[in-house]
């Protein structure tokens, strides 16, 4: 896809984290500036430790930079409170997990309409916001049945619904197609494609390279630093980042 050169919906500049004090410091990023615009999906390889899941904690709010700042849909995190960038992320940021992380006691649409819900939505609007995003994905007809009667992939297609419910304009995806067959794994990658391609920004941090070839772009990460930056569909990158045992 051809992104027009819109403002970045997520920065990282020049960030740096360093987990833990003392001789137990790790520098998990040492200075990576980053973006993701409308309509972009940007994945992130690289090997086990080398940062990815950090970068991600970061770009959804969940965790301050060492150093560095990190912009959201044009706020800066490093100044907010931790309630400040809890209702950021209610309002702006979805996430998909490799585990679902469904509640298994609420149906799909429950499941969908609780962040709109924990944000002071009305009931009946939250659910129809709920229905609406369990359409987007394919699954309106599953809306009250209980996630554990249903499939992984319809699943992980509920997990979707409530990363993108409400028009939120940054999708993080961590590995979102790990427990579900090769098959399945695509229909999902399709739709959060399709979120991107209707305006949100998209991360997605994957070891498979057939994964990242649906994005617009490849960072590849390795001890805290971008080694390298590719075009995901018509991806090219070194055969060593890209061979499966590197990235593991
Ligand atoms: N809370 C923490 N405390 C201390 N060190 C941490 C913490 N979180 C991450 N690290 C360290 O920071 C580095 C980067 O970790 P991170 O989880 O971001 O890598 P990753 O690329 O996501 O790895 P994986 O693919 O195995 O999930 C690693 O050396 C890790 O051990």
């Amino acid at each position: 896809m051809n992104v027009p050169n819109l403002n970045p919906v997520l920065t990282l500049a020049d960030v740096t984290r360093v987990h833990g004090v003392g001789a137990a410091q790790v520098h998990a990023l040492r200075g990576i500036t980053f973006t993701a615009r409308p309509g972009e999906l940007v994945a992130v390889m690289g090997p086990s430790g080398s940062g990815k899941s950090t970068l991600l904690h970061l770009a959804g709010g969940l965790d301050k930079p060492t150093a560095g700042d990190v912009i959201i849909d044009g706020t800066s995190v490093v100044g907010l409170s931790q309630t400040q960038r809890a209702r950021l992320r209610r309002t702006t940021v979805g996430y998909v997990f490799q585990d679902f992380n469904l509640i298994p006691a609420l149906t799909a649409a429950e499941n969908v309409a609780l962040p709109q819900e924990l944000d002071g939505v009305r009931a009946g609007v939250a659910r129809a916001a709920a229905i609406a995003a369990l359409d987007e994905v394919g699954i309106a007809d599953l809306a009250d049945r209980y996630p554990d009667d249903m499939s992984g992939g319809q699943q992980q297609r509920i997990a979707i619904a409530r990363a993108i419910v409400g028009d939120r304009r940054l999708i993080l995806a961590d590995e979102p197609t790990g427990a579900l067959d090769t098959e399945t794994g695509e229909e999902i990658l399709q739709l959060l494609r399709a979120r991107c391609d209707a305006g949100a920004a998209g991360v997605l941090v994957t070891h498979e390279p057939r994964h990242a070839a649906w994005a617009d772009r490849v960072v590849f990460l390795r001890d805290g630093l971008v080694v390298d930056e590719s075009g995901g569909r018509s991806m090219q990158g070194p055969d060593d980042l890209l061979s499966e045992e590197a990235l593991r």
